[in-house]
């Protein structure tokens, strides 16, 4: 990496603003899958032990710039603190006089969490006021955030402006493993692609089609293009402004002989809830009043069938409902897929890594990564905002 990294600066009486991804799942205001704080703890203890004054940011969600109780960064204070064995000062404001008042008192080794950072409405507008506010609070930044390192935001990127910027070691990890997996990718190179933010990755598959072998979709994903091939999706979710793309995407892989392969077969049911009756049928028979929650057996094995074979495996994504249980099983079944594949695998995401740990096979992974978005972005070639802010060595 030719980043500066902690490793780097004296961060000995400094007050170190460091931007983390604790955007976890929650569940009834409780922590399913704390990955991402435990990926964050050797940058933690590492600011600590050096003597660094420790101002921790993270986002919750997609507040969208107003206060949303349910989102606020309590439960993850707890659980940091619980994990770090340290008291852990939350403070209910993101910025402003609390957050300056609670900054002047810390000591050396201490650390202090702000509120959600997206409860701020410059945040994700990378407004250059909030970036100096946030700025002010500290002598030195550290981003560790790689899951969030794709947005060009006030605490990911705005904020180095006005500070040295440095990477952290989870930041300085992820882009090394990553990084050395992509430059030369081994054959076949397959990727698979879920979950619900279709917006955001249906805008990654045009490059991912210049640099994969295969590329398997599943997921809430999978609706907008069997919908763009002329399927009946019933009340599937749906994208139907980006029909047109993904008509363009499928075409291009057929063009450049990239196997891009659709469900063939789904599980679904009439609402979206853990008890909602679960019916199986292929994808040309979902009825109008159904809405499609998991693969079906048949599209289990024809992707296990491809995951077997490659030499290199991305996924990204869950392929189903996972977090209620009658639609896991087709999440599981490629995790189960891919942790018996014996190339290099890489799992990226919050909600896919809590999907594999549930079913306890993180350990045969090649790679958690704890960037879904960001670990696509990266594979397609681009250089990520928060990593771009970064100072080179
Ligand atoms: N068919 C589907 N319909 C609706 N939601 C889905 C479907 N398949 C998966 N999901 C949801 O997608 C969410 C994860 O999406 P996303 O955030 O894009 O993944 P990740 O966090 O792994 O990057 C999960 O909460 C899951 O319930
Ligand atoms: O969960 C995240 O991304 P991911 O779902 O792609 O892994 C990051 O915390 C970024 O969140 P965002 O997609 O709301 O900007």
């Amino acid at each position: 990496m030719n980043k500066l990294s902690i490793l780097d600066v004296d961060v000995r009486g400094k007050r170190v603003f460091c931007r983390v991804d604790f955007n976890v799942p929650l569940d009834q205001g409780e922590i399913t899958d704390d990955n991402r704080i435990r990926a964050a703890l050797p940058t933690i203890r590492h600011l600590t032990v050096h003597g660094a004054k420790v101002i921790l940011a993270s986002h919750l969600g997609r507040p969208k710039g107003k206060v949303v109780e349910e989102l606020r960064l309590t439960p993850v204070a707890e659980r940091l603190s619980q994990l770090l064995g340290q008291s852990v000062v939350k403070t209910d404001q993101t910025v402003g006089e609390e957050v300056e008042k609670e900054v002047a008192g810390l000591k050396e080794g201490d650390i202090l969490l702000l509120e959600n950072v997206r409860f701020c409405p410059g945040e994700e507008k990378n407004d250059p006021e909030l970036s100096r506010a946030f700025a002010k609070l500290a002598d030195l930044y550290v981003n560790d955030a790689f899951g969030t390192a794709h947005r060009a935001h006030a605490s990911t990127a705005g904020i180095a402006e006005h500070l040295p910027a440095v990477a952290g070691f989870l930041m300085q990890r992820e882009l090394e493993t990553l990084g050395q997996a992509l430059q030369n990718p081994d054959r076949p190179f397959t990727a698979i692609i879920g979950g619900a933010k279709v917006k955001d990755k249906i805008g990654v598959i045009d490059n991912l089609l210049d640099k994969v072998d295969n590329l398997l979709i599943g997921g809430g994903l999978s609706f907008t293009f069997l919908k763009a091939k002329g399927v009946e999706v019933g009340q599937s979710l749906l994208e139907s402004e980006k029909l047109d793309q993904a008509r363009t995407f499928m075409k291009k892989a057929e063009q450049k002989g990239v196997r891009l392969l659709l469900p063939v077969d789904a599980v679904v049911a009439t609402s979206f809830a853990p008890d909602a009756p679960a019916k199986l049928v292929d994808v040309e028979a979902i009825p109008q009043d159904s809405m499609g929650l998991d693969i079906g057996p048949k599209t289990r094995e024809v992707f296990a069938d491809v995951i077997h074979t490659s030499k290199l495996v991305i996924w990204n994504g869950p392929m189903g409902v996972f977090e209620f249980d009658r639609f896991a099983e087709g999440t599981f079944a490629v995790g189960r897929a891919v942790a018996a594949c014996t190339g290099m695998t890489i799992i990226g995401g919050g909600d896919s890594v809590a999907a594999v740990k549930k079913s306890g096979l993180a350990e045969q992974v090649g790679h958690i990564s704890t960037g879904g978005g960001a670990s696509l972005e990266l594979m397609e070639g681009k250089t990520l905002p928060g990593v771009a802010v970064l100072q080179n060595k």
